[in-house]
C-alpha cells in the first residue's frame, strides 16, 4: 500500500522496502537534503517522524517499538522561494522517484538483497532462496515470503554493524538456516538419451544447433546423477556442475527436469555464469515445445509496471507540487 499525503509518501516498512529505500538513499544520499528532502520511518499516521536527513533513520513509534512506516518528506521549514531552488528540488526529488522505481523494476526482490544485502552487510549475500517471486512481489515488495526477509543474521555476526542495523528485523533463526544439503534424488531408470536426440532441428542457425530434445526427456532428468535443465529454450546437462554451483547444488535439483529461464535470469547471473552455460549444453528444446511468448510476457511484467508506476508517481507529484505552491 502506498499512501501520498501533501509532503510525504508513506510506505509500509518491511524489510524489502527498507532494503529499496536504503539502496537508493544509499545513492541519493547527498542529494536529498541539499533539495530539503529527507527519508524518515515511523508511524504512517500524523507527520513523518526522524532527523530526515537525507539518510535513512529510523524512528521506533509502533505501539510495541517497532517501525511502522517510511517517508520520503520535506525537510524545509519554508517552501523554497526561488525558481532555480523549486526547479532543483523537483528534480531531486523526480531523480530519486525514477531511481525508486528503477530499482524496484530493474531487480526483484531477491536481486535486490543481492544489492542492498552488501549495503547492510558487506558479508552476508547468499539470498535465502532460490524460489522466484510473484510477479507482484517482484514489483511491491509488501509483505514478502519470510524466506526473503532481510534478516538480522548478518547484524548478529557483525556486532559492530552500526546504524544499518537497524534495518534489519528479526526472524526466526529456523527461516535463516540455509536447508541442507538436499538428498540425492532417485532418478528415474532412464531410456537412453533420446528419440530425438541427435536429430538436427530443421532452419539450421544458432538456434537450432544442437540435438533437440522434448520437454518430457527434459522433465525425466530430475535428479542429482542426471540433472537437466531448460533456459532460453536450450537445454544444459548440469549433473557435474552440481556440486560446483556457487549458489548450491539444492537449487540446480530444485529447477533440474524444469524451464529454469526465470530462474536463472530472476538471480541475476553474472557475465561469467553465462558464459559457463556452454559447457553444459547439450542441445535445444523441440521447436514445438520451445514457448517464445514468455520473453514477450517478461517484456511487458517488465517494463508495462514500472511505466505505468512512473505515470501515477507523475500524477501525484504534480498534485504535491500543486498543493506545495498553493500552500
Ligand atoms: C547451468 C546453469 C547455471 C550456471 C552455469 C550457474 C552459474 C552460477 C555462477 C557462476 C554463480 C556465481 C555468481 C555469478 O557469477 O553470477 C551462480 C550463483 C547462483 N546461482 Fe547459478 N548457475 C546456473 C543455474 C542456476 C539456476 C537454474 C538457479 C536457480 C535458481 C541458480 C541459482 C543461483 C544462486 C541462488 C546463486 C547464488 C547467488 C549469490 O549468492 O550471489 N543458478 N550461479
Amino acid at each position: 500500500m502506498l499512501v501520498a499525503r501533501s509532503s510525504a509518501w508513506m510506505l509500509p516498512l518491511d524489510e524489502c522496502t527498507r532494503a529499496v529505500f536504503a539502496a537508493t538513499a544509499a545513492v541519493c544520499a547527498a542529494e536529498l537534503p541539499a533539495a530539503g528532502l529527507g527519508l524518515s520511518t515511523g508511524h504512517c499516521v500524523g507527520q513523518p517522524q526522524g532527523s530526515g536527513n537525507g539518510a535513512l533513520s529510523t524512528t521506533k513509534t509502533g505501539a510495541g517499538g517497532e517501525d511502522t512506516g517510511i517517508a520520503l518528506h520535506n525537510t524545509w521549514r519554508t517552501p523554497p522561494a526561488g525558481k532555480v531552488q523549486r526547479k532543483r528540488h523537483k528534480s531531486v526529488y523526480l531523480g530519486f522517484i525514477w531511481r525508486l522505481f528503477g530499482v524496484l523494476s530493474s531487480t526483484n526482490a531477491r536481486q535486490l538483497q543481492r544489492a542492498a544485502l552488501p549495503l547492510l552487510c558487506p558479508r552476508r549475500t547468499r539470498p535465502h532462496s532460490s524460489r522466484p517471486l510473484p510477479l507482484a512481489a517482484r514489483y511491491w515488495p509488501a509483505p514478502l515470503p519470510a524466506p526473503f526477509l532481510l534478516v538480522d543474521s548478518c547484524a548478529r555476526s557483525h556486532p559492530t554493524a552500526s546504524s544499518s542495523r537497524s534495518l534489519l528485523v528479526s526472524q526466526p533463526t529456523a527461516r535463516l538456516r540455509r536447508p541442507r544439503r538436499a538428498d540425492p534424488v532417485r532418478c528415474a531408470k532412464l531410456p537412453a538419451a533420446s528419440m530425438e536426440a541427435g536429430k538436427r532441428a530443421e532452419g539450421g542457425g544458432e538456434a537450432a544447433a544442437g540435438p533437440v530434445f522434448t520437454l518430457q526427456e527434459v522433465a525425466r532428468r530430475n535428479c542429482s546423477r542426471e540433472a537437466w535443465l531448460v533456459i532460453h529454450g536450450r537445454v544444459y546437462d548440469v549433473t557435474r556442475f552440481l556440486e560446483e554451483h556457487p549458489g548450491g547444488e539444492e537449487v540446480l535439483l530444485e529447477q533440474a527436469g524444469k524451464d529454469a529461464t526465470e530462474s536463472f535470469e530472476d538471480v541475476g547471473h553474472s557475465t561469467d555464469a553465462r558464459e559457463m552455460l556452454k559447457q553444459y549444453y547439450i542441445g535445444e528444446v523441440h521447436p514445438d515445445q520451445n514457448v517464445t511468448s514468455s520473453g514477450q510476457a517478461s517484456f511487458w511484467s517488465t517494463w508495462l509496471i514500472p511505466i505505468f508506476g512512473a505515470l501515477v508517481l507523475g500524477l501525484m507529484y504534480r498534485y504535491y507540487m500543486l498543493e506545495g505552491r498553493s500552500s
